[in-house]
């Protein structure tokens, strides 16, 4: 369980290959402790997910399963990448990249509130994460200072996302075989925004713009301590306040992304490519580090090299049936 340190629990294949020491995380669905590989001594995050800690069996293993087929299906270099799955009786055991940075909820923390320039560095790495997520047909849904990883200690470092067990894969293929059908049944709603994956998107950019919110003013937009009506109540009316204290020394540019994303109506809610074109995010000098960091290998050329990357990885749509890829639809 969660509070003895016996290494007795661990799958032997997993002992074999690593050497688990102190934790470094802890979260609601188990703990993240420091591992060694102990051939090369590399240092990795061990994420153990706690089966019973699920209400139920079904979903446990479901979301469970969800998360790692998915971890292990992305590739992009703001989202955790997972080298190891392992699984006993009561636990899953996966190996990540370790993040030495920790979570960005204690950077904000310590720091009070985030300097703009390296709020809008880590915005747009999160953007380019969720774009590419979004373009492989998967929501997050669950995006929170505490699933977004920093790499280092420094201010300017690169920012991974993590914790994909409330992902979605879109069940497209599901929608359409009902659309197939004969519509004669069917809900409207069926064929509005609310099941449409357009509407499923947007609700990342809600919680992009409140992690700009929080990494900007140092505080969360909608919490229980604001005034007398309830967090809920706050988010659905999309009620927010800037304290000049803390905003006064933000541009007027990082304001209107953040009002832009806070919008309650999807349909008019700024989406994650109108965010990349905002004005306040082309800053070639941001540009530039963030793709330093997020492509190092990309040689001297810089530029060049970074843009050819980013136009292929950023954009791999998926192959819709819809197009006619010769398939019989019938
Ligand atoms: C602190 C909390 C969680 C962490 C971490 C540091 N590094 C890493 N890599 C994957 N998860 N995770």
């Amino acid at each position: 369980d969660l509070m003895s340190d016996d290494q007795s629990s661990l799958p032997r294949d997993l002992q074999e290959k690593y050497l688990l020491t102190r934790r470094i995380g802890i979260g609601v669905c188990g703990e993240v402790r420091l591992a060694f590989e102990r051939s090369t001594c590399r240092k990795f995050a061990v994420k153990i997910i706690n089966k019973k800690n699920f209400q139920s069996e079904g979903t446990a293993t479901r979301n469970a399963k969800t998360e790692i087929e998915i971890l292990q299906r992305v590739d992009h270099p703001c989202l955790i990448k997972t080298e190891d799955f392992y699984q006993t009786e009561e636990s899953f055991y996966i190996v990540l990249e370790l993040m030495e940075g920790g979570e960005l909820f204690h950077r904000v923390k310590s720091k009070q509130q985030l300097n703009e320039s390296v709020a809008k560095l880590y915005f747009y790495q999160m953007l380019r994460a969720v774009q590419y997520l979004h373009s492989n047909g998967i929501i997050h849904r669950d995006l929170k200072p505490e699933n977004i990883l920093l790499s280092s200690q420094d201010d300017v470092c690169l920012i991974k996302v993590t914790d994909f067990n409330q992902s979605r894969i879109l069940e497209e293929a599901v929608l359409m075989r009902t659309l197939c059908g004969t519509p004669s049944y069917l809900a409207p709603e069926v064929f509005t925004h609310a099941s449409t994956t357009g509407y499923g998107l947007a609700v990342d950019a809600w919680s992009l713009g409140v992690l700009l919110f929080v990494c900007l003013g140092g505080y969360p937009p909608f919490h229980e301590s604001f005034g007398h009506q309830s967090v809920t109540d706050q988010i659905i009316r999309g009620e927010f306040t800037m304290v000049q204290s803390k905003w006064k020394s933000v541009s007027d540019q990082a304001k209107d992304v953040v009002r832009k994303l806070l919008v309650v109506d999807p349909m008019k809610r700024m989406s994650i490519e109108e965010a990349l074109q905002h004005p306040w995010l082309q800053d070639q000098k941001m540009l530039e580090t963030a793709h330093r960091l997020m492509y190092p290998s990309a040689e001297g050329g810089g530029a060049a090299a970074a843009m050819e990357v980013e136009s292929t990885s950023g954009r791999n749509l998926r192959k819709r049936g819809r197009e006619g890829d010769g398939e019989e639809q019938h």
